[in-house]
């Protein structure tokens, strides 16, 4: 769940995409990059660190240009390499660069292809680096003078190609943005305008919320399997390019990747968990009726906007009783589990007042590999808690992603192959409860009843692109658990800048 981000505009973007990427942090903090244009030429600025680190002034000021990508890394693929940092570039055709969101599932079959049949050199292991050579690759075939009709028929036949999740804006020298999302619609992208005195510019993001805090109007999401294509001179053309567009939106963008103040596919995320904290309190009605919660208590930050409404419907008092030392950033999304154990302990602190002699609930947006609840559970035991009871706003983690976000061991998740009782004891807490998967999809659909479904892997094992077996599992397995990614990490990093750009940082 990388953040990504395009600007077609009217002066430079340099600054406008830099400020949209602060905003999309939340959905990669391992590495950030830019890559702008300017009559024809590109000029990358791209490093592992959060964005406020990687750009300094002297890389704003040669970022020129009123076109522009940006992306902020979550590694799900390859190594966590500056050399696998986006935006990616290929020099043929035109001059092509990419930022992705998401996971190809088929990205070695399509690297060996790419290499053998289309004789295309593929220098990472990353995986966007492989979207971006079938895009490239595709759009070859197209002639010269590229029509928008032309794109499309590309970008069609990368859908044909490409399997997994994929939502990816790519610039194209001299001619403009291509923005496009997977059949299935499984990460998302929408595009938005904003006027100004010299013409409309438009924008394209991972999420809306960097529209508003730009000043762009929400337009609409990308459809799953459209395309849109924004000329340089400013034209927008969209286009439908898959054969056959399902849409199956991940749900974990609900329970835990996006921000509140998003719209996703029609969907108001605040609200959606909104809706997760009254079903999950009407759970707990039905199920625990003599609860005897003195008070509820979230786990900061996600989890807030359901624990605040579990506890209304509930009838509770709720009570901020954990402070977060805002200057760290999200924990399940760092890379290995001794840095994620570490920094929830240095992220959160406990007000003893809010837990002496009380009966607390404690209520987190999802459980993963249980780093979090098991030190939040002891720190509430130690801060004086009667009794600890932890209710999750999604259902039990059990099955790897494939899709974008980095659970690629079961081994890892904490619920794989536990009831939940299990899991309960395991993580120390006098009882435990889950949202139902079936109240999960409800409160998406609540939001946009038009959605026929979701993508729902991590909770069911359904793989809704239906190319994934147990021995794909076995393969992402072995090669990106916490051990593997440990051995394979790079000790010396490589910098990988633009020919034309200087290459001190
Ligand atoms: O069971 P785990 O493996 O610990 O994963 C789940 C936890 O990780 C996330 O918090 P995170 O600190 O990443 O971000 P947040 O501040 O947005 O809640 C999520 O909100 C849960 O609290
Ligand atoms: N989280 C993502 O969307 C990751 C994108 C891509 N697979 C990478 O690893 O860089
Ligand atoms: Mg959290």
């Amino acid at each position: 769940m990388c953040g990504i981000v395009g600007i077609v505009a009217n002066s430079s973007v340099n600054q406008a995409i830099y400020d949209a990427l602060t905003v999309l942090q939340h959905r990669g903090q391992d590495a950030a990059g830019m890559m702008t244009c300017q009559d024809g030429r590109f000029f990358l600025r791209k490093s592992n660190g959060l964005v406020r680190d990687v750009f300094r002034t002297r890389h704003m000021q040669r970022l020129h240009g009123n076109i522009g990508i940006g992306h902020v890394r979550y590694p799900t693929a390859g190594s966590s390499s500056e050399a696998e940092s986006q935006p990616f570039y290929v020099n043929s055709p035109y001059g092509i660069a990419l930022a992705h969101n998401g996971n190809l599932t088929n990205s070695k079959d399509l690297a060996e292809e790419l290499f053998n049949t289309d004789l295309r050199h593929i220098n990472t292991t990353s995986d966007s680096e492989v979207l971006l050579n079938v895009f490239a690759h595709e759009l070859g075939k197209q002639g010269l003078q590229l029509t928008p009709e032309d794109i499309f028929d590309a970008v069609r036949r990368v859908h044909r190609r490409c399997n997994g999740g994929y939502a990816a804006i790519a610039m194209i020298s001299g001619l403009g943005l291509v923005a496009f999302r997977d059949p299935m619609g499984i990460r998302p992208a929408v595009f938005g305008k904003r006027e100004t005195d010299q013409g409309t510019e438009y924008m394209v993001a991972s999420e809306s919320v960097a529209l508003d805090v730009l000043g762009f109007e929400l337009v609409r999401d990308i459809a799953p399997g459209e395309a849109v294509y924004i000329s340089k001179q400013g034209e927008i053309f969209t286009q439908q390019c898959a054969d056959k567009p399902s849409p199956r939106p991940c749900i974990f963008e609900h329970v835990y990747l996006a921000r509140p103040d998003s719209i996703m596919d029609g969907i108001h995320i605040h609200k959606s968990r909104m809706r997760m904290g009254q079903k999950l309190a009407e759970k707990i009605q039905r199920d625990r009726p003599d609860h005897g919660i003195d008070v509820v208590i979230p786990i900061p930050d996600t989890s807030r906007t359901s624990a605040l409404e579990l506890a209304h419907h509930l009838g509770v008092t709720f009570r901020e009783g954990f402070i977060k030392n805002r200057y760290i950033g999200r924990t399940f999304i760092m890379p290995g589990q001794t840095e994620r154990k570490k920094s929830v302990r240095q992220k959160l602190n406990a007000i003893d007042l809010e837990f002496e002699g009380r009966n607390v609930l404690l209520v987190d947006d999802s459980i993963v590999r249980g780093t979090t609840c098991k030190q939040i559970i002891q720190m509430a035991r130690d801060a004086g808690a009667k009794n600890v009871y932890f209710a999750s706003a999604a259902p039990a983690v059990r099955f790897p992603n494939v899709y974008g976000i980095d659970m690629p061991s079961a081994e890892e998740l904490i619920a794989h192959g536990r009831t939940d009782d299990e899991v309960g004891q395991k993580i120390g807490a006098d009882w435990l409860i889950y949202q139902d998967l079936d109240d999960l999809i409800e409160c998406g659909k609540e939001g946009n009843p038009e959605i026929e479904g979701f993508d729902c892997s991590v909770f069911n094992g359904e793989y809704v692109t239906g190319d994934i077996d147990q021995a794909y599992l076995d393969r992402i397995d072995a090669e990106r658990n916490d051990d593997a990614k440990q051995d394979s990490n790079p000790k010396v990093d490589v910098v990988i800048d633009m020919h034309n750009d200087s290459t001190d940082d």
